[in-house]
């Protein structure tokens, strides 16, 4: 064979050296003209678009992690005039999209183009990832989400702010302990604690003990699971966001294993002390529970245990990391704001007084709270973006825009909520922007921290009593203030999906009760 192979080179008059080198080169040049395959799409089609980078299309900065793709949409959404704009995902055609009525079509009237999101789901080797709803597809999507609604009704919430008011009061006490020693404490820290506590309690039932000296256990997988500073977590984030092709080529999970095996442990383990004690304490494991009854009698295929358990899973990985970093920007914007704040005080204390303590009725009552959570919202949204892809040809006449099947789509939140047609100084933190009247005069789509439609957060409710339970407990007996160890300015961290402060954020805590 090799001498045969040699006889061949001779008769071509080269070396081994120069036929490897030929072999590369050819190689190299298969894989630039396989990846720019697409790339005459949007000028045949007659889209406005950017021109693309080789293989990586318009996503080179956000793949060497210069800026997050939020931040990327924001950049080319204000360098534009035009309703949309092509794109490039590596190889695949994508549309940005500026027109907030071309937003409500293909969030909302025109969802049953958009079922999906684009996000990898590798069915064959993440079983637990696969299974969570925000990774999900339709149609089972559809069965699993029609299961799930029920399970944040006002009456099923207004159990769970019992168990939201206990971790908020743990927060309190941790705070008063910790303030005897330094005053100055790091409110992404508590966010963290206090978020974990409370959604391992909503969705496993059990206390996850983050404010304890001990350290918990939870804490650790919660580290584990969104760990931007891991160069590895960060460039996994990414495939499954952008190259769907590597997530299956490697195996990727969304969860590592050893985190979502110990979760699931934990998960049946409660689930199976109920079953025996026949307990119920209103929070999501009874509502699985039931689903998983309902389950076994109606024979539901798309509901095996594994999507029971994935949806506890899902809850804690969606609630923790947007939870605690929305409320850790909360507290920036009061310090830097104390007349907001004192405002703020002053209805939390009223409001407190008249139904003796922070419930549930009174936590609905607080309309400024209420303002201060959305503005931050507005400023901070911690999903910067909406993704999703077109599942079959797309013609909206309207607004001129042509889709195929597998096309991507992305909702520039960031960019929105940062535009001064709907926002003013966009950059002033100003909750009257969120006053009934302010907000009637918006275009509703112009508001999307949660985003829209049947894909919007399930999760909605639950994480806004638990960002104002949190809030309200801690305005009630401190003053938050800025102090020399704040860092001015919070940069948003580059490896991330999610809009996350980059480092610790200091405040002094002044005892005002
Ligand atoms: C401040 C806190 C939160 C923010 C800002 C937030 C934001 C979002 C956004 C933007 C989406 C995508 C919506 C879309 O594509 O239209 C989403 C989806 C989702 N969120 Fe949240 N979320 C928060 C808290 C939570 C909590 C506490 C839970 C669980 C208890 C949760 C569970 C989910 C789930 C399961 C989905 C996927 C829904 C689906 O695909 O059907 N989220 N969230």
């Amino acid at each position: 064979m090799y001498s045969q192979f040699s006889n061949f080179l001779q008769m071509l008059q080269i070396t081994i050296l120069e036929a490897a080198v030929t072999i590369c080169v050819m190689i190299v040049a298969a894989f630039f003209i396989f990846m720019g395959r697409n790339f005459n799409r949007w000028k045949k089609d007659n889209v406005p678009f950017l021109k693309p980078k080789p293989i990586f299309g318009n996503i080179l900065d956000v793949c060497r992690m210069k800026i997050t793709f939020g931040e990327l949409c924001k950049n080319i959404y204000d360098g534009i005039s035009t309703p949309f704009i092509g794109i490039f995902i590596l190889d695949k055609p994508g549309i940005i999209i500026k027109d907030l009525d071309l937003v409500r079509d293909v969030l909302i009237k025109d969802f049953e183009y958009f079922m999906d999101r684009s996000l990898a789901n590798n069915e064959k080797n993440d079983i637990m990832g696969s299974n969570m709803l925000f990774l999900m597809k339709s149609p089972k999507w559809n069965i699993v989400r029609k299961k799930m609604t029920p399970i944040f009704t006002t009456s099923k919430i207004k159990m769970m702010s019992a168990l939201m008011q206990r971790c908020s009061e743990q927060m309190m006490d941790y705070i008063s302990k910790k303030t005897i020693e330094n005053t100055v404490l790091d409110v992404r820290d508590i966010s963290v604690k206090y978020a974990v506590n409370s959604i391992t309690s909503a969705s496993f039932g059990l206390e996850a003990g983050c404010f304890e000296e001990s350290g918990s256990l939870f804490r650790v997988v919660s580290e584990r699971i969104y760990n931007w500073k891991r160069f590895s977590a960060a460039i996994q984030t990414i495939c499954f966001f952008f190259a769907p092709f590597l997530v299956k080529l490697f195996s990727m999970k969304f969860i590592d294993t050893m985190s979502s095996n110990c979760l699931k442990e934990y998960f049946w383990k409660t689930m199976n002390e109920r079953e025996t004690k026949n307990v119920s304490r209103g929070d999501l494991l009874d509502i699985l529970r039931e689903m998983k009854k309902q389950e076994e009698t109606e024979k539901l295929e798309s509901l095996d245990e594994n999507v029971i358990v994935a949806q506890a899973v899902q809850f804690f990985a969606a609630g923790f990391e947007t939870t605690s970093a929305s409320l850790a920007f909360a507290l920036l914007e009061l310090a830097r704001n104390s007349e907001i704040q004192q405002k703020l005080r002053n209805e939390i204390v009223r409001i407190n007084e008249e139904y003796g303590s922070i419930s549930y009725n009174g936590l609905r009552d607080m309309e400024y709270l209420d303002k201060v959570v959305h503005e931050t919202l507005r400023k901070y949204p911690i999903l910067p973006f909406l993704d999703r892809r077109c599942n079959k040809s797309y013609n909206n006449v309207e607004h001129g825009l042509k889709l195929q099947r597998d096309d991507l789509v992305y909702i520039p939140v960031l960019a929105i909520h940062y535009d001064e047609k709907y926002y003013p100084n966009p950059e002033t933190f100003d909750p009257e922007r969120f006053s009934r009247e302010n907000a009637e005069k918006r275009h509703n789509m112009s508001y999307l921290p949660f985003g829209e439609g049947p894909r919007v957060c399930i999760g909605k409710r639950f994480a806004l009593l638990n960002l104002k339970s949190g809030l309200a407990h801690i305005l009630l007996d401190y003053e938050v203030k800025i102090c020399r160890k704040t860092v001015s300015v919070h940069c948003i961290n580059p490896r991330g999906i999610t809009l996350q402060p980059k480092s610790e954020v200091y405040l002094e805590f002044v005892k005002v009760r």
